[in-house]
């Protein structure tokens, strides 16, 4: 609702109430149109000031109403409303501004900001645009440049910025809605005629084409096949080339395009499953509301590599007090070095001092004795984990959580080394693990929920969305790559290259396809885990191992030392090693030919469809039977780790999302097709999950969960 307050006698105030940000539903809306018709036909008041109950403006449109029937009154009068009013309205910015938040302050005639208040238009990031009148209010405001970045960008600018981009009026330290107030009524009776924002004209660009130009390509070449960075450009397009009036028409043609699309479908799935994965629950019954996390003061991090290195500055960043360990002296050096450096850079992009005092650095394992939490982040080795395990077990006072970073060894085996099991967690940090969001918490049989718990507060402490998951081999993220880059392994067989399958993947959206990937990462890597599982015999005839389809093609790359760009070369070729310029190699293309002659393969024409299908639906069909197994509690989980952690276009959702959107019927049909000619792939046979799901009449996913309980019932 929207409240009504007279105060100071002659202000009228309205505060937006809808917790928890006070979003425009339509009760929201007809409140503000009740209110200010009676505060326009008091006569006793002068002036008006709109706020948000709760320390918080507005965050915008009610999501939870999009898809809905549409009641109460549209945004765009209730603002033209406001603007036309006789009286001047202030809108007094506390916390936040977003979207139709900042959309109903455009509205008003001044802005007063509290100076930690966020402000911005993240309707993109929702795949819509600011429909209501913010494409055409903000570049006549601010100018074309500045609009075009904070619209197309979404991205949130703090109350100074704010300030000099001139969005806001005024900003203030003190109380908001006593500034706002006050500033009112110091402008109560002033001509209003300078103030409405839809009357301004744009402001005029003398290379209006290139600049639009620039910004169409920048948007095309970020977006990977998002259409709504595409809308922006054009709405904003419209305000500086057309009257106020056709340029609303323009905006609202081309959301009614956007609003009824897949892609905002998708992406508004996505930020309320970023927010679902915070409810996790285990399969013993535990859940994030019942469970209590332990206050973590002071951490330690074991192992300065690269991870170690990104975990230090990541909690330093966050204000807990850590304590960095590498026993290696020279690579202790090189690590604070390296980790100030790091901090320095941060500090600087913030505004802010580094905080390096919030780290000591130490080459003795027992310093670590006072500490609440240690993460562990040596090398991906068992047998060294199981080591550093043992020495910490001996260090820690009673009750320390240990933590271990690792990308899909059994947290459970390495709980064995404990005489606590239950305090011990996963923590799967994605590199560079201080800016990737994503964290993948992993419980084992044994860990107590108070561990979860307290890893998945960290994790929130530290900025990152994070995903409670089972143990298994891979945990669900790398679990999931594998069948995918087995799949791509096998087309380079059947008579695909490198570049093509990668090229289908990026047209799909992804940011790098399955080889640039790897080159990436470092083929090593993977080489490593297959010699460790057996997989990895040299001279013995390749392409069948433990009675399935085998590609040992990364192995013989790898034994030719093309590790991809830190050798200079993988998939592709480098110029240099470290480089990150990936061109296609003929060597590689005649080591394959020369494959396929050794192993009687005759190469096929390979299409789109079906790089595209034997990729995403075995990743798809692993998916089912991560559900299946419980290892993740629902989809929603799957697919926050796929769109943060493995760079899946944001604008599909995530793979389980996909595989909705495509219709499990005929991811089914397909994956039975793939199998049937690939009857030694068992990644590509449909899981049981699939099958109930298209026997059970494929329900929309929000209803998946049902059916998975089911299946768990039955086992
Ligand atoms: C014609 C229309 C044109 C118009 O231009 C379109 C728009 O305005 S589009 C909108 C443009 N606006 C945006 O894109 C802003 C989207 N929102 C955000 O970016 C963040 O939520 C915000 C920064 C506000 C707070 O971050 P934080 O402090 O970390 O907190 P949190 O993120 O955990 O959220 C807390 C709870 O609030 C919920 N909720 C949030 N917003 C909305 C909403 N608009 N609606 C409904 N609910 C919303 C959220 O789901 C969560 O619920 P739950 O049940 O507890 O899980």
């Amino acid at each position: 609702m929207a409240q009504y307050t007279r105060i100071s006698g002659s202000v009228g105030l309205i505060t937006l109430k809808n917790p928890p940000v006070n979003a425009l539903s339509a009760v929201v809306r007809q409140g503000i149109v009740d209110s200010v018709e009676r505060a326009l036909g008091e006569p006793e008041v002068k002036c008006l000031v709109i706020c948000g109950q709760s320390g918080k403006f507005c965050g915008g449109a009610d999501i939870r109403e999009f898809g809905k029937k549409m009641t109460g009154p549209p945004l765009i009068p209730v603002f033209h409303a406001i603007e036309a009013a006789a009286k001047p309205v202030v809108a007094a910015i506390e916390g936040i501004a977003l979207g139709g938040g900042l959309e109903l302050a455009l509205g008003c005639h001044y802005r007063i900001a509290h100076s930690k208040a966020k402000l911005g238009l993240p309707e993109v990031t929702l795949g819509l645009l600011p429909a209501a009148a913010g494409s055409q209010r903000l570049p006549r405001l601010i100018g074309v440049p500045a609009a075009l970045d904070l619209i197309t960008t979404g991205r949130h600018v703090t109350a100074a910025e704010a300030l000099q981009l001139g969005i806001v009026d005024q900003v203030t330290d003190h109380n908001t809605v006593d500034a706002a107030v006050k500033f009112a009524l110091s402008v109560a009776g002033q001509s209003l005629d300078a103030r409405r924002i839809s009357t301004f004209p744009c402001p005029r660009l003398s290379n209006l084409d290139a600049v639009f130009e620039a910004a169409m390509q920048k948007v095309r070449q970020a977006a990977r096949g998002a259409i709504a960075p595409v809308a922006c450009v054009q709405a904003v397009r419209a305000a500086a080339t057309l009257p106020y009036a056709q340029g609303l028409e323009r905006e609202k043609e081309l959301m009614a395009t956007l609003f009824t699309s897949g892609q905002a479908r998708a992406l508004q799935y996505s930020f309320f499953a970023q927010r679902a994965v915070g409810r996790w629950s285990m399969p013993s019954g535990a859940r994030w509301d019942t469970s209590k996390p332990k206050p973590i003061r002071k951490a330690a991090v074991i192992g300065l590599g690269t991870m170690g290195r990104g975990i230090t500055v990541g909690l330093a960043q966050a204000g807990l007090s850590v304590v960095a360990v590498e026993t290696q002296e020279k690579q202790l050096m090189e690590a604070k070095q390296a980790v100030s450096g790091m901090l320095e850079r941060g500090a600087k992009k913030r505004g802010v001092s580094p905080p390096l005092g919030n780290i000591s650095y130490s080459s003795n394992i027992k310093t670590v004795g006072d500490v609440d939490l240690v993460i562990e982040a040596v090398f991906e080795d068992m047998a060294l984990k199981k080591e550093v395990f043992q020495q910490l077990s001996a260090v820690c006072r009673p009750g320390t959580f240990l933590c271990t970073n690792t990308s899909g060894l059994d947290i459970d085996d390495l709980a064995s080394q404990t005489p606590n099991p239950e305090l011990v967690v996963g923590m799967h940090f994605f590199a560079p693990a201080h800016v990737m969001k994503l964290l993948e918490v992993v419980y084992g049989p044994r860990s107590s929920p108070q561990a979860v718990a307290t890893a998945m507060q960290l994790g929130k402490v530290i900025g990152k969305v994070s995903v409670a998951v089972g143990n298994c081999q891979g945990f669900v993220g790398n679990r999931m790559l594998s069948p995918y880059l087995s799949q791509a392994n096998f087309l380079l067989e059947e008579g695909a290259t490198p570049e093509f399958v990668d090229q289908v993947l990026e047209e799909f959206g992804f940011a790098m396809g399955a080889f640039r990937m790897s080159d990436l990462s470092g083929l090593d890597v993977g080489w490593r885990v297959r010699k460790a599982a057996g997989l990895v015999v040299p001279g013995k005839p390749a392409r069948m191992r433990q009675g399935c389809r085998y590609s040992p093609l990364g192995d013989l790359l790898c034994e030719q030392g093309r590790f991809g760009q830190k050798t200079g070369s993988g998939w592709y070729q480098y110029d240099k090693p470290g480089s990150r310029v990936a061109k296609p190699d003929p060597w590689l293309h005649s080591f394959l030919e020369e494959y396929r002659a050794r192993h009687g393969l005759v190469a096929r024409r390979i299409d789109h469809q079906e790089v595209l299908e034997r990729c995403l639906y075995s990743l798809i069909n692993e998916g089912f039977r991560i559900l299946e197994e419980g290892i993740a509690a629902g989809p929603e989980d799957i697919d926050v780790i796929y769109v943060l952690g493995y760079s899946w276009p944001r604008h599909r959702g995530g793979p389980m999302f996909y595989a909705d959107m495509v219709g499990l019927t005929r991811v089914l049909e397909r994956l039975e097709f793939y199998h049937q000619a690939h009857p030694d792939v068992p990644s590509l046979q449909p899981c049981n999950l699939l099958r109930k799901l298209v026997a059970s009449g494929t329900p929309p996913i929000h209803r998946w969960r049902e059916v998975i309980k089911k299946v768990h019932s039955q086992l």
